[in-house]
Parts: structure tokens; C-alpha cells; sequence
């Protein structure tokens, strides 16, 4: 937050936002919890995670676009915890709205039924299978910034569902995966196996988050595709 009025912009400051975010969550981590092991966006990949019992599964700025547009507050910073097989913690930080989502506390809100589904998309680079599964369903599009940001207006009900394919990695969605199962929501790969976390190859290109009423619609359209 405080380097955002620094006067750096473009990729000055999305670089620095990304490594100043990850030092600071690193050194955090080692001082808190020096045992662990770290995955995060911004650091080299540690392989001892294959091995250990816990693994913080960090993106230190999720949304570095957004990040670095004077004013916009979808970004954010995704820490979660992987132990002995699956996330058993998480939080999605969006500094510049002021909130912290945490699987202690997700700041679920109740979804009024709009009777339109509305889909999560992203505002730079909509997959284009959502705009079709978005047609299929006579949904709305809710394009914004972040998969975090994302996840969270599915929590809080701005929106129905976030679905997402053609490319991700597990620090993109492993806070906000925790978040949103804490709040009671489906979680998902877009097939409906389980989203599996610390895996070797990091990639993880596809998932559903959803308000449970709306899976069978989205599963149904998705089969249209
Ligand atoms: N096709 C793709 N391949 C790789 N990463 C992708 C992707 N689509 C989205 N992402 C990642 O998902 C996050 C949210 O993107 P979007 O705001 O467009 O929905 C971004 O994380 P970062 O900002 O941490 O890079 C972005 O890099
Ligand atoms: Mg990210």
C-alpha cells in the first residue's frame, strides 16, 4: 500500500509490489514458523515442500495488474496452508478495500437470488468458454480483477460462481479455495475432481467455485459446451 504512492507505475511497480509483498510474507514465515516449508509465486520453487508435512502455499499480489491502476482495490495477498495432503488454512487479504477473508472468519454474506446466475470473469483476459457457458446459462458477467478478488464476491454473494480454465497455478487459488470452503461453498476442478494442492508441477488450470444451488446449472452448461 505504501509503495502504491511512491510515484512508481506500470511494471516498476508491479515488480516491486510482487517481491517487497513476498519478502515481507517470507520473512514472516521464517520467523513464526521456521520449520515450514514456502511455496510462493515469487520464489524459487523449494522442493523440500515434496517431502514436508506443511507447506504455505503464497502469491504475494494476486492481480499485480489491478495493483498498479491508480485507485482499484481488486488485488490481493493469498496465504494458505497445505497440511499432510490438503489446505487447513487460509486467508485473502485485499489491503486496499480493507478486508481480510479468513477461514476463521470468511465474511460470508447471503446471496439474494437474482434468478441470473452471475459469473466471476476476469477484466483482462475473459476465457472464452466463460462467455459461451455465461450464454448457455442467460448469465451475467461480473468482470473483475484477481482470482481472490473472484472467489470472495462469490463468498460475500456479489456473484454465483467463479469458473476459470486455460491457466492458473495453485498459489492463484489455494487461499481463496480455503476461504470459500470454510464458507460452506463447492470447490472444484471443472471436471468435479478435487482441487489438489502441492503437487509437483504447481499448474492447476481450472476450477469451479460456487454457491451449491447453482452447480447443477453450471455442470449442465458446462456439459453444453
Ligand atoms: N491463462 C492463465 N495462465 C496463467 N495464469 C493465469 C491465467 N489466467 C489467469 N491467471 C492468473 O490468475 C490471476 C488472476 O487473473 P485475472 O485477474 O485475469 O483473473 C493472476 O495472477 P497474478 O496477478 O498473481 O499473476 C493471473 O496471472
Ligand atoms: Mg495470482
Amino acid at each position: 500500500m505504501e509503495l502504491r504512492g511512491q510515484g512508481l507505475v506500470g511494471k516498476e511497480l508491479k515488480d516491486a509490489g510482487d517481491r517487497t509483498s513476498h519478502e515481507f510474507l517470507m520473512h514472516a514465515l521464517a520467523r513464526h514458523r521456521p520449520g515450514d516449508v514456502v511455496l510462493s509465486e515469487e520464489g524459487a520453487d523449494d522442493r523440500a515442500r515434496l517431502v514436508a508435512e506443511r507447506v504455505w502455499i503464497v502469491d504475494p499480489v494476486d492481480g499485480t495488474r489491478e495493483y498498479s491502476e491508480p485507485g482499484r482495490t481488486d488485488w490481493a495477498v493469498h496465504v494458505a496452508l497445505w497440511e499432510k495432503g490438503d489446505l487447513v488454512a487460509g486467508a485473502v487479504s485485499r489491503p486496499a478495500a480493507g478486508v481480510v477473508h479468513s477461514t476463521d472468519n470468511p465474511l460470508a454474506g447471503d446471496s439474494v437470488d437474482a434468478g441470473r446466475i452471475r459469473l466471476a470473469v476476469s477484466r483482462s483476459r475473459p476465457p472464452e468458454f466463460v462467455s459461451r457457458l455465461a450464454e448457455i446459462l442467460h448469465a451475467e458477467l461480473v468482470p473483475m480483477g484477481s482470482a481472490g478478488v473472484k472467489a470472495m464476491s462469490v463468498v460475500t454473494g456479489e456473484s454465483d460462481a467463479y469458473v476459470h480454465a486455460g491457466g492458473q497455478y495453485e498459489w492463484d487459488s489455494a487461499a481463496p479455495v480455503a476461504v470459500a470452503r470454510a464458507a460452506g461453498l463447492h470447490t472444484s476442478r471443472l471436471d468435479g475432481s478435487p482441487l489438489v494442492y502441492n503437487q509437483p508441477n504447481p499448474w492447476l488450470p481450472d476450477l469451479i467455485i460456487c454457491r451449491p444451488p447453482v452447480l447443477a446449472a453450471i455442470r449442465e452448461g458446462l456439459d453444453k459446451l
